[in-house]
């Protein structure tokens, strides 16, 4: 079926938005391996301590000229852009951006998932919750109140940003995660876009009902966010319409969307009940298919969607351990300390000199800390330092972090399903480094079983994709089976739960650190404010000239 005339295979193109890049892919249909693909780094603005911002323009820029670059390889491998079929779209989850539907502009940068300015929005919405429980409406949409999900950013900025209150007033003014501000642009923008998301990523804003599909109107009225503002939610897998906005894919169907960790969960090929994976970039997420059955964690976990194959299939759920900072905490080492130079090289090979942390636990909870423990008032610590401590040691203390944080992850999973995980199924650019992947089978005591190719993501929305327009079967992928690398355990028992205990109070020491103190927020009613303070001393200063010499004047 996918092979066109000529013997060439049919082409699905993936878009795949993430925190630090972006990436445009292309594949022949039925193969996971990628054809070609061209990548570019994003711009992170931090422009407050906590705060972290994306240009949306950017990001539409950068989309087209990987487009671009990756259709241009094609010419060389004998294809064109009229071989490519459809394309899916795979994105950084929870990330918000508002915009103006009549001028297609952003009003604010877009906010990213690991932002912690709605510190002080979490607060005043628990303040309308019985008990204050975070986990109030976990029932009802699966995930507790935190700085993490879209709803609070949208809130925040309702509360904060004038154009954004302006536009809403005006009836201007739409919301959406990446996947939807990418998909109005491509399909027309202010001239005919569709505002649309699929259940994956609406399933990430705290406002959509896990029964229902929908929004939920309960969560839409506490977090004050209109219906009319909030895209349409479709299935992951169905043509949603064409691009139309004269680029190099003009014309082409749209016909698939998952956000990131979801599409790894598919490339992954965990698509039965039971199966799960953990993917390792900025963040790190393992997600444990649970079928059709929505299982509530009592442990710490979120429930999420994992897809829904087309308009009419049954939703599939999953539970999720999200950790704000995996390879987040290597870009740390070296913009923040120096430590190194390259993140790829150095981790594996410093870290590789020392065979221990000298007992050194390297916290990296820079946001709070996500699953299971939901502390926004966590920070960052590196404890157990003596004066026989190296940067070696540093490092491989942020390697462990992770391999630890995924422990607490496995801990809460085996709790909740009640069935231990038997192996452990990895990807993500970070599972490169051997070194953290003999690390991760070592502190859990079970096989790490890696990708053949890092990127899973991507792969995952391109079978989507593929599935809805004929040329990719999921059926057919459920059944295939890829080979993977496999790293053993090499420690004792005692030596592991040893160091998890160890693990387990340098966490408690980073918990309650961050004090509530009334945010200062640099609103654009601030900036300007601030912006006028120099005038004022100007006038002022000169209004007091003036004085003083009148007097001496008089005086004289
Ligand atoms: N081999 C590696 N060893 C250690 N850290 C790595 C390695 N490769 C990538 N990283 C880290 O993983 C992070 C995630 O990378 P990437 O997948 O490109 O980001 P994202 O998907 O979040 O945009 C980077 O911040 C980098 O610091
Ligand atoms: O871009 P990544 O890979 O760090 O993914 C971010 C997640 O989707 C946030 O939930």
């Amino acid at each position: 079926m996918p092979v066109k005339e000529g013997g060439k295979k049919s082409l699905v193109g993936v878009i795949d938005d993430g925190t630090k890049t972006v990436r445009f892919v292309i594949y022949e249909a039925e193969c996971s391996n990628e054809l070609v693909s061209y990548q570019l780094d994003k711009t992170e603005v931090q422009p407050q301590e906590g705060w972290s911002e994306q240009d949306p323009l950017e990001i539409m820029h950068n989309i087209r000229i990987c487009a671009e670059n990756a259709i241009d390889q094609l010419t060389e491998l004998g294809y064109s852009r009229e071989d490519i079929v459809t394309l899916g779209i795979t994105n950084q989850r929870e990330t918000t951006i508002a915009w103006d539907m009549c001028t297609g502009q952003p009003l604010h940068p877009a906010i990213a998932w690991n932002d912690i300015r709605t510190d002080s929005t979490v607060d005043a919405i628990l303040a309308k919750v019985p008990d204050r429980n975070k986990n109030y409406f976990k029932n009802i949409c699966g995930l507790p109140i935190s700085p993490y999900f879209s709803a609070l950013k949208m809130r925040w900025l309702k509360d904060n940003v004038k154009a954004v209150r302006k536009a809403s007033r005006d009836k201007r003014l739409l919301f959406g995660t990446v996947d939807s501000w990418i998909i109005w642009n491509l399909t027309g923008g202010p001239h005919g876009g569709i505002h649309i998301t699929d259940v994956t990523n609406a399933s990430r804003t705290l406002l959509m009902n896990l029964e229902t599909l929908n929004w939920d109107p309960m969560l839409c009225r506490l977090f004050g966010v209109h219906r009319n503002t909030l895209p349409q939610i479709r299935s992951s897998s169905e043509v949603y319409g064409r691009v139309e906005d004269c680029s190099v894919l003009d014309g082409i169907r749209i016909s698939g969307i998952l956000g990131n960790q979801q599409s790894a969960l598919v490339g992954q090929n965990c698509m039965s009940a039971g199966q799960a994976k953990n993917t390792y970039r900025s963040g790190c997420f393992l997600l444990y298919n649970t079928g059709t059955r929505k299982v509530q964690s009592t442990h710490g976990l979120i429930t999420t969607v994992a897809y829904k194959l087309g308009p009419d299939a049954p939703a599939v759920y999953a539970l999720e351990g999200s950790i704000a900072v995996a390879g987040g905490a290597m870009k740390f080492l070296r913009d923040n300390l120096h430590l190194i130079k390259d993140v790829v090289e150095d981790t594996e090979h410093i870290a590789g000199q020392v065979f221990s942390t000298g007992d050194v636990y390297f916290v990296p909870a820079f946001s709070g800390l996500y699953a299971p423990y939901w502390r926004k008032d966590a920070r960052g610590i590196i404890c157990g330092l003596t004066a026989f401590t190296t940067k070696n040691h540093i490092i491989r203390a942020a390697l462990e972090a992770v391999c630890f944080q995924t422990r607490d992850i496995l801990e809460a999973m085996n709790k909740d399903c009640g069935m231990p995980l038997a192996k452990l199924h990895v990807d993500g650019r970070m599972t490169s480094n051997d070194l953290l992947m003999q690390l991760q089978a070592d502190l859990t005591g079970i096989p790490v079983l890696r990708a053949q190719s890092w990127d899973m993501s991507a792969l995952g929305v391109g079978i989507v994709a593929g599935n809805s327009v004929g040329v990719w079967s999921c059926d057919k992928w459920k059944h295939h089976s890829a080979s993977t690398d496999t790293f053993l355990p090499t420690t004792t028992d005692d030596d592991r739960d040893a160091r998890y205990t160890k693990w387990k109070m340098a966490v408690q020491r980073s918990l309650g650190w961050a004090t509530t103190k009334k945010s200062i927020t640099m609103t654009e009613e601030r900036y300007k404010l601030l912006a006028s303070i120099p005038a004022a001393l100007y006038i002022f200063g000169s209004f007091t000239m003036l004085v003083v010499s009148s007097i001496l004047k008089n005086n004289r």
